[in-house]
């Protein structure tokens, strides 16, 4: 049976494909990943397989995008606490000092340009926002005016000017722990940090702090590690935070399209 197998689709960073399973496979020609991120995958332990490796960028933009923004939105609006408020026994609730953030006009920051950074700041764009960027390649011009977005070079520049910061990077040895102690200092104690990355990205004991002490207002975070958090984890007992299960790309549409190019890709690599 194993020697028949050419191909490996892999669901959900599971299952892992470690040396044991490529050696038990000696005609595996691809393994094409379901969604975006490889930082599961042991590219270099792949390769030296001569096994090609495929993700499927294409199909998870938009629906990671909306939940980017639904992030954000839930988060500005309270809305999570909001609920629990209005569903709650205690109806003096009306009555309570109720206060969330503007988003029109408020200032987004995102950190990755990548397919799914340009597609935020699209939506940002039309809920009026100030966008601005971070990327290891700058957009073209034409790019940056279609949204509206303004390039910064220096990382910190973006972090003291907005109001709303999301992480949309790819787990790198570069990018893990990009947000950390300091990069959280230079967050007015106003704004949000939004991860829809990969939870390694923040230093989450320094997101900790920052949370408790008021150096920045609050958290989104649709990826930690690990996921999911302990349930003593400190994360979990902040009241300014709000954590969603990797919910990311995860609708129907998005997960028969990821399937559709996991499939094409597949196709292609069999066929040469
Ligand atoms: O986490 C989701 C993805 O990598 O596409």
């Amino acid at each position: 049976m194993s020697k028949k197998v050419q191909a490996i689709y892999v669901w959900w960073q599971k299952p892992i494909i470690d040396r044991e399973l490529l050696e038990s496979l000696p005609n595996l020609k691809v393994i094409a990943n379901s969604g975006v991120g490889i930082d599961h995958l042991d590219l270099k332990l792949i390769s030296s397989f001569g096994v090609k490796m495929a993700n499927a960028p294409n199909a998870v933009s938009s629906s990671t995008a909306d939940t980017g923004m639904a992030l954000l939105l839930a988060s500005a609006k309270r809305l999570v606490e909001g609920c629990q408020i209005a569903v709650s026994p205690n109806t003096e609730y009306f009555a309570a000092d109720w206060m969330g953030d503007e988003v029109t006009g408020a200032t987004l920051g995102i950190i990755g340009m990548g397919r799914i950074g340009y597609k935020i700041a699209r939506r940002a764009k039309a809920f009026e926002m100030k966008i601005l960027y971070h990327n290891r390649n700058r957009r073209t011009e034409e790019e940056e005016r279609a949204v509206g977005a303004t390039y910064c070079t220096k990382i910190e520049d973006l972090l003291q000017q907005s109001d709303f910061v999301m992480l949309v990077v790819s787990l790198t040895p570069q990018t893990c722990k990009l947000i950390g102690k300091r990069e959280l200092e230079w967050m007015k104690p106003t704004a949000t940090l939004i991860n829809i990355s990969r939870g390694p990205v923040v230093d989450q004991n320094a997101l900790v702090e920052a949370l408790q002490n008021g150096v920045i207002k609050a958290a989104a975070l649709d990826v930690t590690y690990p996921e999911p958090l302990p349930r003593d984890h400190p994360l979990l007992k902040l009241k300014n935070i709000l954590i969603t299960p990797h919910l990311g790309v995860k609708t129907d549409k998005a997960t028969r399209m990821i399937t559709e190019e996991a499939v094409a890709n597949i196709l292609a690599a069999l066929n040469g």
